[in-house]
């Protein structure tokens, strides 16, 4: 069938057809047909979406993406036909019914994803069978594989290359910010890429981009690397491991990360750039990824293992993720942290103590200290100034201000208090609600969104103390938040009352605007 393009302005994927058209081609609407242009023989597939009012019979709606793909005009005329179903679609079928996927499948199924030949919720269905029946190591080593050659790679003349990867999963974790530098100031260097968030408020390319930008190229980030020892970029800009980013997007909304994907993912972005050795943080923790130590070994011997097949070294550390890491979760709120901690303030400890205890691992793996010397060699260059300086320097490279001071970030405007309705001390907090009430208040889109933590595990308060602080750069988001407050309750004081039955909030007029 012939039919006229009409341009339309949206940047989703997908083309639109009147149902009349639709029909007589025997298609319907999450179809796939197949556009071809006489003019230039190139040829593209996408989904179909039906209208009887938008698009008049014998035209055809073109969204951006295929606009983009087949450098489409307005009026133009291109050849349609119902498009091949997608062999990977049999592929995600066979791991649905729990067989084991050969190499050739997992490039077959990451081809697909790459090439945007699958739709977001083919890309879920995947997601969701390896989460149901999980990867074996076979698997994940094809599928770091496969995300690897279908992306750009960097190849560093000189060495040794480290990099860092945390498995996310615990507020607050803004540790790259620390560590990078402290790396890269000891004369290594760090090509660091990551994702955004996962099942957090906010993840390090979500921080890093209050400073600066951290969409690059694969070469930017080399060339960038070379000239300062380390970035801090967004993995999914730079075309390095690019099925990474589009699986991410489609866990998020389920704030789930499985696990063989995971590992596949970080493991990905480290061989994609070349590092010979890596060191990965583990939070582990009741609300956390891993809940075990036990478990936190097996992740940790299968990251080694995968290193072996993919000739780097790693090394795991089990880390303490019962609380948030320091006491500010979201884009603004770390960064103000994670800066002030490179400016020289000695708190948070916990914040110091990690980072420096990574950074550790990576220099005893690279071998600029013995093993047990390294986390001290991390605290000087801390100490000394020298990550703070080149913190700087990265910003600079990336096209951020040098200048910036902590002090000069401010979160979101609209903010509320939580206080103690009692005295005692904080017995639990729960990351999973403190990363709730973030995301509700904004977090990591809205930049100056989060929460900001007065009162951690032992904390003594009295009746009306502090306990967290809710931030968001929009009054209603704020309000979403606090109603998330109120239901979640994410710290426990001992001795609090939790709740009553009936619930006083069911009937009570006027309810409280202060959370007790
Ligand atoms: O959102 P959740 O699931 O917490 O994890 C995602 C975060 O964890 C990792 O951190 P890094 O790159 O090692 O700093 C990822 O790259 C990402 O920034
Ligand atoms: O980079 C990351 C970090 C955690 N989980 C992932 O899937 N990728």
């Amino acid at each position: 069938m012939r039919l006229t393009v009409r341009l339309v302005d949206i940047a989703a994927r997908g083309i639109l057809l009147h149902q009349n058209d639709a029909k007589s081609l025997g298609v319907l609407p999450g179809d796939r047909i197949m556009i071809s242009c006489p003019e230039t023989g190139k040829a593209t597939a996408d989904y179909v979406e039906t209208t009887t009012t938008l698009i008049d019979q014998g035209r055809i709606g073109v969204y951006h993406h295929t606009k983009e793909q087949l450098n489409l005009h307005e009026s133009e005329v291109v050849e349609v036909r119902v498009a091949d179903r997608p062999a990977s679609l049999d592929l995600i079928k066979k791991k649905m019914n729990g067989e084991k996927l050969s190499r050739d499948d997992i490039r077959g199924i990451v081809a697909d994803i790459v090439q945007d030949t699958l739709s977001p919720s083919e890309i879920t269905a995947f997601v969701v069978s390896s989460y149901i029946n999980q990867l074996d190591m076979d698997e994940i080593e094809s599928l770091t594989r496969a995300m690897v050659e279908t992306g750009d790679q960097i190849t560093f003349h000189a060495g040794p290359i480290v990099d860092k990867h945390s498995i996310g999963g615990v507020p607050g974790n803004k540790i790259s910010l620390i560590v990078v530098p402290i790396i890269a100031a000891s004369g290594l260097f760090i090509p660091k890429t990551s994702s955004r968030a996962i099942t957090g408020a906010g993840g390090t390319a979500d921080l890093m981009e209050v400073l600066c930008p951290v969409e690059f190229s694969a070469t930017e980030v080399q060339e960038m690397t070379m000239k300062t020892g380390g970035v801090i970029v967004w993995g999914g800009a730079t075309n390095i491991a690019p099925a990474d980013d589009k699986i991410i997007l489609q866990e998020y909304p389920f704030k789930i990360d499985q696990i063989g994907q995971m590992i596949a993912s970080v493991m990905a972005k480290k061989f994609a750039v070349g590092a010979d050795v890596v060191a990965i943080d583990i939070p582990v923790g009741k609300y956390c990824k891993v809940n075990s130590i036990e478990e936190g070994r097996k992740l940790a011997r299968q990251f080694i293992d995968l290193g072996e097949r993919l000739n780097m070294r790693v090394e795991c550390a089990l880390t303490y993720g019962d609380a948030p890491v320091g006491r500010a979760i979201g884009p603004k709120l770390e960064i103000k942290e994670a800066l002030s901690v490179l400016e020289g303030n000695d708190s948070p400890r916990s914040l110091i103590q990690k980072s420096c205890v990574i950074a550790g691992i990576a220099f005893e793996l690279a071998g600029k200290s013995n093993r047990g010397e390294g986390a001290e060699l991390a605290l000087e260059l801390l100490k000394s100034g020298k990550a703070h300086k080149k913190f700087l320097e990265i910003i600079e490279v990336q096209g951020g201000s040098p200048d910036i001071k902590s002090d000069q970030i401010n979160p979101g405007e609209h903010f509320y208090i939580v206080r103690a309705d009692s005295n005692g001390y904080v017995i639990d907090l729960n990351n999973h609600s403190l990363i709730s009430i973030a995301r509700t208040a904004g977090a990591p889109a809205d930049h100056g969104a989060g929460v900001y933590l007065h009162a951690k595990h032992g904390t003594s308060l009295s009746k009306g103390d502090p306990i967290f602080t809710i931030y968001a750069d929009r009054k209603w988001r704020l309000e979403k938040a606090i109603e998330e407050a109120r239901r979640l309750r994410p710290v426990m004081v001992e001795g609090m009352l939790i709740d009553r039955v009936p619930n006083i909030r069911e009937w009570t007029p006027g309810r409280s605007r202060t959370i007790e």
